[in-house]
């Protein structure tokens, strides 16, 4: 091989390892986790006084850092499942791309260290949000449940909230209900989030023995714990409304985003097929997307 097509190779292996690593921190969700985080610093900076740029890019990149490091270190505790399931098994670490497997544990661990050094210079709160983020995710959910109880989502599912907990503790110092109920709708998400992607590979999830909920229970019942979630979680979007100072353009994005929640989970009840699972599923990152955005626009203006 010739100089010339020898580093081209290396610039082509570098950048296949550089996307590898990116890749197993699980980007499309820390992009989602850390716009809860987002927006609910903007709520808490229009409520308790302005948040100064460098504070909020200290806070925002520590929470990054943090949910892409729980992201790698849980791959890396799941690299059997991830070689396993058809979903899962173009991952890095299953098909390769980052040898041997620790790395990416060693990775996520970096992330995860800088998060903390960064989330210890905003305050002490908010870096106990970090480490409540890693333990429930990777310890709770990761470690302990998600191979043993088909509640796992219900008792792992508090991580999920906890960006949106930490947002609002980096500008404030402090925990108050408003953050709570807002970490709290999160959480409530979460099961019309992943029972409708488990609905869809339920097959994969049963094969490798995840006992997701729609894994040891016909749809039906599935589906109806699903709806019933759904139901909650726009009752709740409701109540936030009541529980802090929104205007319009919150209370308008909750009923219309939750009317659609209730609708597609509705017809998808009533019509199981898992091509309406998966279009569950993709809904359920926009509809959240919204329902922040309408937070953060609302408390903005
Ligand atoms: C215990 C809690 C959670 C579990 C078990 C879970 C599970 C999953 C799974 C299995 C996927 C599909 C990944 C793939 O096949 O590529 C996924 C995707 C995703 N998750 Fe979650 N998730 C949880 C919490 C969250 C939270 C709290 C957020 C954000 C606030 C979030 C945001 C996303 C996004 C944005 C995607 C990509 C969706 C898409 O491709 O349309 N997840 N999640
Ligand atoms: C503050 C802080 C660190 C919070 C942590 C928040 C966090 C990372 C929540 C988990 C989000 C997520 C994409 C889970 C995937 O579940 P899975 O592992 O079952 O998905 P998979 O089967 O696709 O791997």
């Amino acid at each position: 091989m010739n100089l010339e097509s020898s580093i081209n190779k290396t610039r082509a292996d570098f950048r296949t390892t550089v996307l590898a690593y990116l890749e197993v921190t699980k980007p499309r969700s820390v992009v989602l986790l850390v716009f809860t985080a987002l927006a609910t610093m903007v709520v808490a900076g229009a409520i308790n006084g302005p948040v100064s740029l460098s504070q909020l890019i200290t806070a925002t990149v520590a929470v990054t850092l943090a949910c892409a490091g729980a992201n790698a270190v849980s791959c890396y505790v799941d690299r059997d499942l991830d070689a396993s399931m058809i979903r899962t098994r173009k991952r890095p670490i299953p098909d390769g791309r980052i040898n041997p497997p620790v790395r990416a544990l060693y990775w996520g661990l970096f992330l995860f260290v800088s998060s903390l050094i960064l989330g210890w210079t905003v305050n002490p709160i908010a870096f106990a949000c970090l480490w409540g983020g890693m333990i429930g995710y990777v310890g709770i959910y990761s470690l302990w449940l998600k191979r043993r109880s088909s509640w796992n989502i219900i008792l792992g599912g508090f991580s999920g909230g906890l960006p949106a907990l930490f947002g609002w503790t980096a500008v404030t110092g402090k925990v108050d209900l408003l953050p709570l109920l807002i970490a709290a709708l999160v959480v409530l998400w979460i099961p019309n989030h992943i029972w409708s992607l488990a609905i869809f590979y339920r097959d994969d999830y049963a094969r490798v023995k995840v006992p997701m909920l729609p894994v040891v229970c016909e749809a039906k019942k599935a589906l109806h714990c699903l709806l019933s979630t759904v139901i909650l979680m726009v009752l709740f979007s409701i109540l936030i409304y009541f529980a802090g100072s929104w205007g319009t353009i919150y209370i308008m994005t909750a009923i219309l985003t939750g009317l659609a929640a209730i609708g597609l989970s509705t017809y998808v009840y009533l019509r199981p097929t898992p091509q309406n699972a998966w279009l569950l599923f993709k809904f359920s990152s926009p509809y959240l997307f919204l329902l922040f955005l309408g937070m953060m626009v609302d408390a903005w203006l």
